[in-house]
């Protein structure tokens, strides 16, 4: 469908109308119709408005915009540019590109149901749940298929990629949204990061649904968060852009989260721990591979399962049963939707023939879901010993390493030190560092830089019975080492190659 595109004196009345604007130079050509709407001069065409903004941005980016089509540009400063070009100057870069993105795309965010979550963890598998749900909802109906952006990969209709961010910069965002109700997708699911919650990504748009997970220290670093309470506060604005909120009592700060969520027009809460929770999950147990748990609402108590392991699982199947509640869909697509639920990379489990060894390919890479993947997989397979493989990321949230090694120390029988996305860091700097802390729960480790070699080693060096698991990289393909990404094979597939060796030799 062919879009209302607007006037450069337009744009420029709505940053006047949302009191953002510093100073207009038109050079008498407001009546100038923009084509196009970026921050990245290498995407520039015809008739482009152009944003200037970021630490890294250079004056070059902008001539070279205006060389390839940019016919104004919006900016903090003013810049000397070649060519004389129109501008619109601003206070906060961050927080005028919302409303230009909204504009730009014509709203598409109204024409959608969007389930936005937040939370340190379990945003991209909750993203997931909801999207399975969703989608037999759609397949039963006659709708087409969700939209998702997640830290996963991206489906809005027109575009399927992996990310390289959770949530996009508000231009590509609206853009999603646009692609999608031009394909006619009526639902959308997104994860909604603290920095996207911090640097205004979702600003100008709202969600039907806020879902507030849980909170735990990460993200702490100098180009992230300064302070756990900048990063907890970040995380709370979400409820100002929900229309509904969803909230898991069984959160640190439940309260203060709670108090945050009454903005939102209706509040449900959700738990495993308080009967008086909205919607209240009990019975919590394993039948073989699978977690079978009960759900008691105003409306139901029922059973579901779950066919993705990770008891932990059971808040994230939680949190969706909530949000399809207020957006209402039926009891019967939350119960298949669920069972059928996967996330690519989280809790992806493989067994050799003989079921000596479980090897599990996972995200976890915090205190947090730490925390939660050992103590679950524990309860889960208490007949196997616990040997983990992992590293932590270069010159970023440094507290993962004592965090991971002593939690990893606590509970394994041996582990294995190996590359995370190092940067320009040693990744043998990176294994000693957290080795410290493996070393004084008692626990023996090595330190092997390349995965497929660490996880190899894993697999041939162990005894009785042994579940791997193997955290941090889920199904990604590349790591980061300086700063290029450089392609590798995932977790997923040497431990495929790997068992498949080991069934051949026994
Ligand atoms: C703090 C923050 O929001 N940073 C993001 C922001 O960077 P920035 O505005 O400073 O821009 P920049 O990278 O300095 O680049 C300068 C500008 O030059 C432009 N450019 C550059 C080259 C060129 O040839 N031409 C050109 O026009 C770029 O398009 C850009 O606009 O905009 C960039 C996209 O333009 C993002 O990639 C970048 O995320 C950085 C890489 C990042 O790592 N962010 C992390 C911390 C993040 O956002 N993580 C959260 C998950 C973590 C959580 O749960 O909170 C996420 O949502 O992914
Ligand atoms: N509700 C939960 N609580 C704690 N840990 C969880 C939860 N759900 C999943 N996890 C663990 O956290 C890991 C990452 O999960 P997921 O990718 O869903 O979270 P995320 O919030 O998207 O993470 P990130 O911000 O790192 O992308 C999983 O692999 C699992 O080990």
């Amino acid at each position: 469908m062919e879009q209302k595109k607007y006037t450069l004196g337009e744009y420029a009345l709505l940053l006047e109308n949302v009191r953002m604007m510093k100073e207009f130079y038109s050079d008498g050509q407001d009546d100038i119709v923009i084509d196009y709407l970026t921050y990245d001069s290498k995407q520039v065409t015809k008739n482009t408005l152009f944003i200037c903004k970021g630490a890294a941005f250079k004056a070059e980016y902008l001539d070279e915009a205006v060389e390839k089509g940019a016919v104004a540009y919006v900016s903090e400063q003013k810049f000397d540019t070649k060519k004389d070009v129109p501008y619109l100057l601003v206070d906060d870069i961050r927080k005028a590109m919302p409303p230009l993105a909204e504009k730009f795309h014509n709203a598409p965010w109204k024409d959608l149901t969007i389930i936005g979550i937040g939370g340190t963890k379990g945003k991209s598998t909750s993203a997931y749940y909801m999207k399975a749900i969703v989608d037999d909802y759609m397949k039963a109906t006659g709708g087409k298929e969700s939209a998702v952006i997640s830290s996963i990969d991206i489906y809005d209709g027109v575009i399927t990629k992996e990310s390289h961010i959770t949530t996009p910069e508000a231009v590509e965002l609206q853009e999603h949204f646009r692609h999608a109700v031009d394909s006619g997708i009526t639902f959308a699911e997104m994860e909604v990061s603290s920095q996207a919650l911090k640097y205004n990504r979702v600003d100008n748009m709202r969600l039907d649904v806020g879902i507030f997970l849980n909170i735990s220290e990460d993200h702490i670093s100098p180009i992230e968060h300064k302070d756990f309470e900048d990063y907890f506060a970040s995380k709370l604005r979400i409820f100002a852009s929900s229309d509904n909120a969803v909230v898991n009592l069984d959160a640190d700060y439940a309260e203060r989260i709670l108090e945050a969520a009454k903005c939102s027009k209706k509040v449900l809460t959700f738990s495993i721990k308080d009967e008086t929770a909205d919607v209240y999950g009990y019975d919590i147990q394993k039948d073989g591979h699978e977690t079978v748990f009960t759900v008691r609402t105003k409306d139901f108590d029922e059973e579901f399962r779950l066919t993705m392991p990770g008891l932990f699982n059971v808040e994230n199947a939680l949190a969706v049963i909530a949000a399809s509640i207020l957006v209402g869909i039926p009891l019967a697509y939350m119960k298949s939707g669920l069972y059928r639920a996967r996330s690519s990379g989280r809790m992806e489990l493989y067994a050799s023939k003989d079921k000596k060894i479980i090897a599990v390919v996972d995200y976890a890479h915090n205190k947090l879901s730490f925390e939660k993947l050992f103590s679950s997989t524990r309860d889960e397979y208490p007949d196997y010993e616990i040997v983990s493989i992992f590293g932590c990321p270069g010159k970023k949230a440094f507290i993962r390493r004592r965090d991971l090694g002593t939690v990893a120390g606590q509970y394994s029988k041996k582990v294995y030190l190996t590359a995370e996305d190092p940067g320009y860091e040693p990744v043998e700097d990176i294994s000693k560092d957290i080795a410290q802390y493996v070393e004084a729960q008692n626990c023996p480790y090595t330190m092997i830089e390349d995965r497929g070699e660490a996880i190899k080693a894993a697999i041939e060096e162990a005894e009785g019975k042994t579940i791997l698991l193997i955290t941090g990289k889920g199904n990604e393909t590349r790591q980061k080492y300086g700063c290029e990404y450089l392609d590798c094979k995932s977790d997923v597939q040497y431990v495929k190659e790997l068992l498949a060796e080991y069934d051949a030799r026994c």
